[in-house]
């Protein structure tokens, strides 16, 4: 294989981005690879989502370079807004995303899917219905049906109860040992900064920390 396991799929050198001339961040670089957590950490503005949406392609950074070694289907990408569609069940916003993913999964697939954020019960439930934290648990299940090999997730942990919130942790780290490539902007720094292989902290315009997460103390950090 000509890209091996520790290719980066990702590798940001040196990025800025300025909004008019408000500077959000300088310098940043960074590295992600097949099987790593990159968790992003810092205060609120402190430019987490501008610096995920610039990683996935979404925005351009004022300067410095991204270089992203997959297509754009081998991504995905879980934001702020929930792509549910409020006149479908569960079950049929997760056979409609198939199709859109050009998988075609068979009952019992979409049901196991299901089961792993924990919304069997409401597979036939419009999601129009849904409460913040089950809308987030079928954006989430839509994420893992694509099987991306890098996956972007901003504040996944959003509206999400404590044992759906351990679920989620389960997912993250199962997807991790199984290869897949995580970048996690949280809020919950203790305890998900422990599940990381590294931390990005950003503050006050700059870096307040990036290397192994074992060497980084959530002190300060939200
Ligand atoms: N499109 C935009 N135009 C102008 N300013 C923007 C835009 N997007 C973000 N900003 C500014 O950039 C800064 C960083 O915002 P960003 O959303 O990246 O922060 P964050 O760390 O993700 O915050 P939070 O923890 O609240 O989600 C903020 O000051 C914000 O107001």
């Amino acid at each position: 294989m000509a890209d091996g396991p520790g290719k980066a799929l990702l590798t940001v050198k040196r990025a800025a981005k300025f909004f008019g001339n408000k500077l959000v961040f300088k310098e940043i670089s960074c590295e992600v690879r097949p099987g790593e957590i990159l968790l992003v950490a810092g205060p609120n503005g402190a430019g987490k989502s501008t610096l995920m949406r610039i990683m996935a392609g979404l925005s351009k950074p004022s300067a410095g370079e991204v270089r992203l070694e997959l297509e754009p289907e081998e991504t995905a990408y879980l934001g702020h807004a929930t792509f549910i569609y409020p006149g479908l069940t569960a079950l049929e916003n997760l056979r409609f995303w198939a199709s859109m993913y050009g998988l075609s999964p068979d009952a019992d697939e979409l049901m196991a899917l299901l089961k792993r954020v924990g919304l069997e019960r409401a597979a036939e439930e419009k999601a129009g219905s849904f409460s913040r934290g089950m809308a987030q648990r079928l954006n989430l299940a839509r994420i893992y049906q694509a099987e991306p090999r890098l996956i972007f997730l901003d504040e996944p942990g959003t509206g999400l109860d404590p044992a759906s919130l351990k679920r989620l942790r389960g997912e993250i780290t199962g997807l991790r040992d199984r290869g897949t490539a995580i970048v996690w902007i949280s809020h919950h720094v203790t305890e998900d900064a422990a599940l990381a292989d590294t931390v990005l902290a950003l503050g006050g315009r700059r870096v307040e920390y990036f290397g192994p997460a074992s060497g980084f103390t959530p002190e300060g950090a939200c």
